[in-house]
């Protein structure tokens, strides 16, 4: 990466507005009072993507939302989904009567327990961390009635993000960028995929559009939902400390305590060597296929915020 433009790296520099919530020692939060399991019946609302996509703007938005409550990554959401998919692999389950109905049943009260509780109780629970759209099928099996948002951004904005604000991610090898395109396009490819299987439970984000077009995308969105459009998601920002706790630890709080803004569109600008760039369409085939201009280093992103931008999409995209 070259002539970057620095970003503020996150975690180290943030300066928190005085009334951002900053979460003490794990001892200091007060314990929940005790509500009984809910059912996994209930209508639970997933966001997720890679990260860097958006997905704590996405998440602040619905948390603006007075019915409406996701709060920040649980951060062991997506690696319990790992961990319990690798005992069903095992031996283990099949010599103890631990059916795949039991084992569901366990998992899914689990993590209803900690999606319940890890925040104010609400209508419409809410779940944001960013790798749980690598687990649709195994969500959809567990909470028949939830519904996901898939999050997608440019790849470039998105490892350029990864590099400069240094966040680190899984996978992602930040002193190999082809490696990290390469990643990026098999995770997009697997996320939409499952996106498109699970139909009419999975909506696709653009944060480009997002971005551009708030109000038309959050309707959207709210009608996906099954949920009143509420003007107070236009403002996230105006209630972050009251609906929308943000936690210091959070990769993105530093930007989204600020208004939805199209900076972000452009910061990748000149970041990357031409020799990368002119080679994405075999590194990342995905990009070119979601509707992102692979040809130009400085990209219109006017696209996504057209009038029939839903009208001409791919089956992928
Ligand atoms: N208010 C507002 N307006 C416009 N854009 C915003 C806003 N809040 C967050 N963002 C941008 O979201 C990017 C971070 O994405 P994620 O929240 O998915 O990242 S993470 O999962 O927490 O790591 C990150 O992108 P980069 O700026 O390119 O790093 C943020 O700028």
């Amino acid at each position: 990466m070259k002539r970057c433009k620095i970003l503020e790296i996150e975690i180290q520099n943030l300066k928190l507005s005085e009334n951002l919530v900053v979460f003490e020692e794990q001892k200091q939060i007060p314990e929940r009072e005790s509500r009984k399991i809910l059912s996994n019946d209930e209508p639970l609302i997933f966001v997720g993507g890679i990260p860097r996509s958006g997905t704590t703007l996405m998440r602040a938005i619905l948390d603006a939302h007075p019915n409406v409550r996701c709060g920040g990554e649980t951060m062991m959401i997506p690696n319990f989904l790992s961990w319990q998919a690798s005992w069903r692999k095992s031996d283990w389950a099949n010599n103890t009567g631990i059916t795949r109905k039991v084992m569901d049943d366990a998992v899914s009260a689990f993590m209803m327990e900690i999606i319940a509780k890890h925040g104010e109780m609400a209508d419409r629970l809410c779940n944001k961390d960013p790798y749980t759209a690598l687990w649709l099928p195994t969500l959809q099996r567990l909470y028949p009635n939830s519904k996901f948002i898939l999050m997608i951004r440019d790849a470039r904005a998105i490892i350029h993000s990864m590099i400069e604000r240094k966040v680190p991610v899984v996978g992602y090898n930040i002193s190999d960028e082809k490696q990290m395109f390469r990643n990026w396009n098999t995770e997009i490819r697997k996320m939409t995929t499952q996106c498109m299987m699970a139909g009419g439970n999975c909506l696709k984000v653009y944060y480009e559009r997002l971005i551009q077009r708030p109000k038309d995308e959050i309707e959207r969105i709210c009608q996906f939902l099954d949920i009143e459009f509420d003007e107070r998601m236009l403002k996230h920002e105006e209630f972050i400390g009251v609906e929308v706790a943000l936690s210091s630890q959070e990769f993105s709080a530093s930007q989204v305590k600020n208004s939805i803004n199209n900076e972000p569109l452009t910061s990748w600008f000149d970041c990357f060597d031409m020799e990368l760039l002119s080679k994405l369409d075999r590194l990342a085939p995905f990009l070119k296929l979601l509707g992102y201009d692979t040809e130009s280093d400085k990209p219109s992103y006017d696209y996504f915020a057209s009038d029939d931008f839903f009208e001409f999409r791919s089956v992928y995209s």
